[in-house]
């Protein structure tokens, strides 16, 4: 099966002469349907550009990006943003609902803005799915922190997009919550696969934290814009003491 999206060779270069950074630098790296893959690295190491870039939010200077078997290093706008609605999902350190909305009118915001035909039950099996069934009437206000996020993660998978794009999803939640996250998409990458015929969904997550990285299936570590380390099946203690290395 092809890569839900690949980085080849990516470099992206911010500003210009004296004041030019190297936000990536000859990154490439696959990330398969079906797989979970936490990206760490120390502050200002490339983990935002380049989910950023995978995601069609940001553009490589060279290399290639290919998302869900399309190269979209040089697509127009308009393509970026149609392809971003219906193959991409995204969630937040800070949920980003809308406070004003009800979670089911959250969960339904990507049909409306793609201009689907709503689908109810949709929206309900998405809430079900991530154990909210009975909160759909609720305003974020009326939710904990850990239910906010997974509401925003029903709203990202609504779509059932190739590929869950997962900006420090547990960073603003305490351990138990995230524990609770991190399981939900653990079921995503797992027990979801393949359902409906779709193709299995793949996560990227940018991470801080050792606990939610060891979830993944593989963690990846940047430095100064590089990819320096990849670990599979590691504790979190593994993956705190790879990260002390690479921050000293
Ligand atoms: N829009 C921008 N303009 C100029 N420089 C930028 C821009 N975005 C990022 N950078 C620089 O690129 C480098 C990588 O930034 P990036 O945000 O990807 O790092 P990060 O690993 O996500 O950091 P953090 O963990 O602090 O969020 C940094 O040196 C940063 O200052």
């Amino acid at each position: 099966m092809p890569p839900a999206v690949e980085l080849r060779s990516v470099a992206r270069r911010y500003g210009s002469g004296d004041t030019s950074v190297t936000a990536l630098d000859d990154v490439s790296i696959a990330f398969p349907p079906g797989t979970w893959t936490a990206v760490m690295g120390p502050s200002g190491s490339g983990k935002s550009t380049l989910l950023h870039c995978a995601a069609g939010l940001d553009r490589a200077d060279e290399g290639q990006i290919i998302l869900a078997g399309r190269d979209i290093t040089r697509a127009p706008e308009h393509v970026l943003t149609e392809l971003r609605r219906r193959s991409l999902g995204f969630v937040f350190q800070n949920f980003n609902l809308v406070g004003a909305l009800t979670a089911e009118q959250n969960v339904a915001l990507p049909m409306r803005l793609a201009g689907v035909r709503l689908d109810r039950r949709a929206v309900k099996r998405a809430l079900a799915d991530v154990g909210l069934g009975d909160r759909g009437n609720h305003r974020p206000r009326e939710l904990s922190g850990g239910q906010q996020q997974r509401v925003a993660i029903a709203r990202a998978l609504v779509t059932r997009p190739a590929v869950l794009f997962a900006d420090e999803p547990t960073g603003a939640l305490d351990s138990r919550s995230a524990r609770t996250v991190l399981e939900l998409m653990r079921t995503v990458v797992d027990e979801r696969t393949g359902q409906d015929g779709a193709a299995p969904q793949c996560i990227v997550m940018v991470t801080h934290d050792p606990v939610a990285a060891a979830a993944a299936d593989a963690v990846v570590f940047l430095r100064d814009g590089r990819l320096v380390d990849r670990l599979a099946g590691a504790s979190a203690r593994q993956v705190a003491d790879r990260l002390a290395t690479l921050e000293d």
